[in-house]
Formats: C-alpha cells, structure tokens, sequence
C-alpha cells in the first residue's frame, strides 16, 4: 500500500491559488513525453505488421499469449452463449439500463431537413449514419459492461451499419456481462484486444480487424493518447481519458456519501481525479475523517489511495458563488450539485460534461442506468466537448437544388464575389446560368 491518504488541501484565498489549481489539473503531468512516444511506436508497429503486432502486444499488456489473431475474435454466437450464462437478475438489469440509455439516445436522433424558397429552390440538410464505428470498451483495471451499453446503443440508434468493438481481456478473464450487454446492444464483431494497439487496428484496419471511420469510447491514458494520434486518419468522439468527479456541497450533505462519491470515480484508475468544493471549512474536515475511516474497507484501496493523494484536493471556497466560478474554471467531466437547490445554480454552470443535481443523485446512477451516456470528456474538455451521444454517429450532408430562376438568381451574387476574389473560373461557372434577358441587369 502507498502511503496513507493525504488529500491535498486548497483553499481560493490563498494568492497563488490559480497556480496550485492549474498544477492540479495539468493534464500533461499525466500524458507525458514517454507515454506519447510509446503510443507512437505502438501505432506505427500495428500499421507496418498488422495482426502479429496485435498478437505481441495482447501478450505483452495483457498478459494473454494465442497462437493467432484468430483467438482473438468472437463470433456473434459466442455473445449469444454470454446471455445465457449470466444470472436472472443481472440479465434483467442489463436489459432495464439498455432500455433507459436507448429511450434517452432516441431523443438525440437528428433528421434530415429542407426548405423550399419562392422560385423553387430548395436547400436542406442530410443527415447519415456513419457505415462502421469502432467502439473502445475498456477492460484493463476493471470490466465495463456499462460502456459496451453507453458506446453501442447511440451507434444503433444512429443507424450504423457495422459495429465493432474491441475490449482486453487481461490474461485472457472473459467477462460474460461485457460479453452479454455486446449481444442486447446489438454489437456485430468482437476483436479481444485493447490499449493504443486496438485503436490503431480500429483506425488503419489489418488483416483482420476491420478499418472503421470513427473510434468512439472511453480508456485511460494509452487509449485517450492513441486517440488523439490517429484522428484524421478516422473521426474520433473525444478526448474521454481517466474518470473526474467534481462534487460542488453546501456542507450539509453526510460527509461518507460525498467521500464514497469521490472515491467511485478514483477507484477507475490512479490517474482518475477526485475534488470537493466547499464554502465549509469544517465540513471539509469531516469529509477527510470519512475518507480516512471508509478508505479501509473499499475493495480497490489502493488505486484510491494513489488517485486521491496524487490527483484529489478539498478545496476551501468563499461562497457557494465561488464554488460554481471553480467548477466552470475546472470543467469536469462529472459534476454533482450536492446542495438544497440545485436548480438555482443550474444556470451559472457553463462547462461539466454531465451534471448531477442533488443531494440524491449519486454520480453512480448516471454511470450505469439513469439514460444519459457516461462516456463524457475529461481534463477540461467538456470547454468544448458533448458527451457520446446518437449525433457522434451521424453525419449531416448539404443539399442544394437551383430552379433555372434560382441559378439565375444566385448567379448574379456569386459572379460578383467570385470576380472579387479574382476566380473567374467560379465566376464564369456561375454566369453560364443567368437567365440571357437577365444578362447584366
Ligand atoms: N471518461 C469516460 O467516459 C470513462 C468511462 C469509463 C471509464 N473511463 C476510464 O477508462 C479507463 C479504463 O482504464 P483501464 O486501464 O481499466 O482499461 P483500458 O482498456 O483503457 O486500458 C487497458 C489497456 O491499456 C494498455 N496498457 C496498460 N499499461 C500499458 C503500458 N504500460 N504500456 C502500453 N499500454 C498499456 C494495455 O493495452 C491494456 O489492454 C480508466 O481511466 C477509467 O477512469 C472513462
Ligand atoms: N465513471 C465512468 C466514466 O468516467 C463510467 C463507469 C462505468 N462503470 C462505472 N463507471
Ligand atoms: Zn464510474
């Protein structure tokens, strides 16, 4: 065990508070230089030798050596065997959470649109499911059945054609329930493989792992980098890398509910971050005696005990105001409200990638039945990043239709533009459909 939990102490009053918050969140002391040199090399190795590099690197990561790529495909039976070896409850839970994640994701189906103007023309918007995503379901520290469910339902609801998954199974541990929620979410191929190698298999395709167009889900640090690196080559959802919880409390919520909130999300990864804000300097207290009681008794100890002392804080705040200005300053990818009237603050909250609202919405619904998608951007991406959802699988073309009287029309515009911008190829393009008794007016 790593030294016993010392949770980092901040307070906003403090003047080099900025300072020790920037340092806290900097993601770049997590992705650093030898991680991205060694996702680099992992990329290149799987696109210069394809299926064996795949083979080497499940050996070497994930402690399972095969003969051959082939033993790391599952057929679609094999998930079908899965369903029928979990227990009744846990089928019944799988199927109530797909349910509840599928109602959600319906409502997030985008569709096509035109509009017709007087002379006839008509413009719109198409809207297309991509043909073949690749879904990352994580599986090195722990197995997420919920991800396959959160990844593939918004893929079929969009409509993809083919989905593919691709998961480690570290020393070769299947596990039924990722197997059993990939058959009712309707996944189509399974490769066993994970970390940047899968994800380089997804994006430049080898002998048997198909190429997709896009690589959508969530991973630690080698999968979020390797992301990053292929993107261009395929779309990418986001940057969904090691869990964040930000919990924003009034001081008036049992201390143990917030300390095990914090710990469910650092007891994913030791890179996950924990922080609580609080305008309450003795509630702070309390929540660190929580933490030090409950630590002993969790499964996963030792993974919170390093994420808590590497990446957690307390944060001492002024005010409740100060508290939503340092929530939107971090932009987490889990934000809970735990205070009596979330609903007030709701509207000053500008940047979290999924926002928990009271003190009874423990961040833990949401990652597993509530409906809306866990996949969520972390380290400050939620700026600028959504969570997985039914639109990262569609894409949307322009439709244009010109009437003979809207060629004309528009000619006259462009012809002139064109000319400013000196691309009198444009220009003439366009002029060729004036109307000739429109000529020059
Ligand atoms: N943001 C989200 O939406 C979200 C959702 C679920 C989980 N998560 C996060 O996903 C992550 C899951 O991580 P995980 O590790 O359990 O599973 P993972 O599948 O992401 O990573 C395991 C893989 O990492 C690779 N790897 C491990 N050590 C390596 C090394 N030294 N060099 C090269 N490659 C190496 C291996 O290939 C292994 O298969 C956690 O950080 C969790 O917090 C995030
Ligand atoms: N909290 C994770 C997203 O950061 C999702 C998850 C899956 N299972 C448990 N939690
Ligand atoms: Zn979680």
């Amino acid at each position: 065990m790593t030294a016993p939990t010392a949770i980092r102490r901040l307070n906003a009053a403090d003047p080099d508070f900025a300072q020790h918050l920037d340092h806290l969140l900097s993601w770049e002391s997590v992705s650093d230089d030898s991680v991205n040199q060694r996702v680099l090399d992992i990329i290149k190795a799987v696109r210069e030798r394809g299926d064996a590099a795949l083979v080497e690197f499940t050996e070497r990561f994930d402690g399972l050596q095969v003969a051959s790529m082939a033993d790391l495909i599952l057929p679609r039976e094999r998930l079908e065997l899965a369903l029928t070896r979990i227990t009744a409850p846990q089928r019944e839970a799988l199927e109530k959470a797909a349910q509840r994640v599928r109602s959600y994701h319906e409502k997030q189906k985008q569709d096509s649109w035109t509009y017709t103007e007087a002379d006839g023309t008509v413009l719109g918007q198409k809207v297309t499911p991509l043909d073949r995503a690749g879904l990352y379901v994580p599986g090195g520290k722990a197995s997420y059945p919920s991800s396959v469910l959160m990844n593939a339902i918004p893929a079929k609801v969009a409509g993809v054609a083919e989905v593919v998954m691709v998961v480690p199974t570290p020393r070769g541990e299947i596990n039924e329930l990722v197997l059993a929620a990939a058959c009712i979410a309707g996944v189509d191929r399974v490769f066993t493989i994970g970390g940047a190698q899968a994800v380089a298999a997804l994006a430049y395709g080898t002998e048997s792992v198909p190429k997709v167009d896009k690589v959508v889900g969530p991973g630690n640090i080698y999968v979020a980098t390797a992301k990053r690196h292929v993107f261009g080559q395929v779309g990418i959802d986001m940057i969904a890398g090691p869990s964040e919880i930000l919990v924003v409390c009034d001081g008036l919520t049992d201390p143990d509910w917030i300390a095990m909130d914090l710990f469910s999300q650092a007891e994913h990864d030791e890179d996950a971050q924990a922080i609580l804000v609080s305008p309450d300097a003795e509630f702070l207290d309390k929540v660190a005696a929580s933490i030090a009681k409950l630590l002993p008794t969790m499964e996963r100890a030792e993974i919170i005990n390093t994420s808590i002392n590497g990446r957690g804080a307390l944060i001492l705040v002024n005010d409740m105001q100060q508290a939503i200005d340092v929530a939107n300053r971090i932009a987490p990818e889990h934000l809970e409200l735990s205070v009596a009237d979330p609903q007030a603050w709701l509207p000053q909250i500008r940047h979290a990638g999924a926002i928990f609202m009271g003190r009874h919405t423990s961040e833990a619904l949401g990652d597993y039945c509530a409906g809306p998608n866990h996949v969520l951007p972390t380290s400050g991406t939620a700026r600028f990043s959504s969570p997985l959802g039914v639109y990262d699988f569609q894409k949307r073309s322009s439709i244009i239709f010109c009437s003979e009287q809207g060629a004309s029309e528009l000619g006259k515009t462009a012809s002139v533009l064109a000319r400013g911008e000196s691309l009198t190829g444009h220009a003439r393009s366009a002029e060729y459909r004036i109307i000739a008794d429109e000529q020059g007016q």
